[in-house]
């Protein structure tokens, strides 16, 4: 299939409703353990906890090998077999009620090819926008890469990271268990990130993969619980990825109106940029 064919999916659409659940607020809570208060209905759902809502629906006989729902329903055809989430900007107008029905609008709005150094990549651009109601309460733009069958990616080499005095910082330790259950959160059946041999032998990583979101939901924690401020925008990148085979630290540096954020994998890569945008300041 030619690039041509897949620019024709650009502008097709995709809506989503959903109940904004206790029950599943809930469950993040449990994977995340966030230290404040416990949820209610009615509660406002904490920044980039949206993730968790609006699941894909494919049934079991739709899902590729990779455990994804196969290409060329709302996401276009890319003949590239490996996935992985390049990175996302979003704005928070107004918090998500917990209890309340909410609905996900989305549009296909770019597919781009590039070359990059491990080899062709393309690139689709996913808009979302989530209402409540009549009211907009988020907007995202969301990039998911493709990739060819490359060489396999060799294990990060661990090293001691340097001691951090100018930010508040944290260790994750992304074992299986905590990897599952983001996966489950997201009901994300992509194999790369809780079937090891699969991830392995046919995706050529040395690990489990650690899910971008996951980071990022990770990284807006740290900022979140650090801040009396609420959180108006937020985007991230994924530059390379972290697997489960060693800790890896998030780095939280707060600025006058933004909070920029790392991802350090074990050797000392820039896993994940992200920058958080406080709201509620002078302006
Ligand atoms: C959920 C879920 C899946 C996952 O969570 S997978 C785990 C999270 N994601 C990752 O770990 C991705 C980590 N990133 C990478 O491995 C590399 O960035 C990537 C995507 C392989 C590209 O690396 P390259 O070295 O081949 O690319 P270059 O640095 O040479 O750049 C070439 C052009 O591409 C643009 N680009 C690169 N990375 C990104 C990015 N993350 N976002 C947007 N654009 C990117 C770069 O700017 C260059 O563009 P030019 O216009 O300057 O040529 C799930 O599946 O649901």
């Amino acid at each position: 299939m030619s690039e041509a064919d897949w620019t024709a999916w650009i502008g097709r659409t995709e809506l989503v409703e959903d109940n904004i659940c206790l029950t599943q607020a809930l469950a993040a809570a449990a994977t995340l353990e966030p230290p404040s208060a416990p949820l209610t209905t009615g509660a406002p759902l904490p920044p980039l906890w949206h993730w968790f809502y609006f699941l894909p629906r494919a049934p079991q006989s739709q899902l590729g090998s990779d455990g994804h729902p196969q290409r060329g329903g709302f996401i276009p055809p890319i003949p590239y077999p490996r996935r992985m989430f390049a990175g996302a900007r979003i704005r928070f107008h107004r918090p998500l009620l917990i209890g309340q029905p909410a609905r996900r609008e989305g549009v296909i709005r770019n597919i781009t090819q590039k070359t990059g150094r491990t080899g062709p990549l393309a690139f689709v651009t996913v808009g979302y926008q989530i209402f409540q109601g009549d009211t907009l309460c988020i907007e995202e733009e969301q990039d998911i890469v493709y990739r060819e069958p490359g060489t396999p990616v060799p294990a990060p080499v661990p090293v001691e990271l340097p001691p951090v005095t100018d930010a508040i910082t944290r260790t994750v330790i992304p074992d299986p268990r905590l990897l599952f259950r983001f996966s489950a959160l997201t009901f994300n059946a992509h194999r790369i990130h809780y079937d090891r041999p699969y991830a392995q032998q046919e995706e050529g990583y040395p690990g489990l993969v650690v899910h971008g979101p996951l980071v990022a939901v990770l990284l807006m924690e740290l900022t979140r619980h650090n801040t009396t401020r609420p959180i108006s925008g937020f985007r991230f990148r994924s530059q390379a990825p972290l697997f489960d085979l060693a800790p890896f630290r998030l780095v939280a540096r707060f600025g006058t109106d933004q909070v920029e954020l790392e991802a350090q994998g074990p050797d000392g890569t820039s896993a994940l940029t992200a920058t958080a945008e406080l709201g509620g300041g002078n302006e």
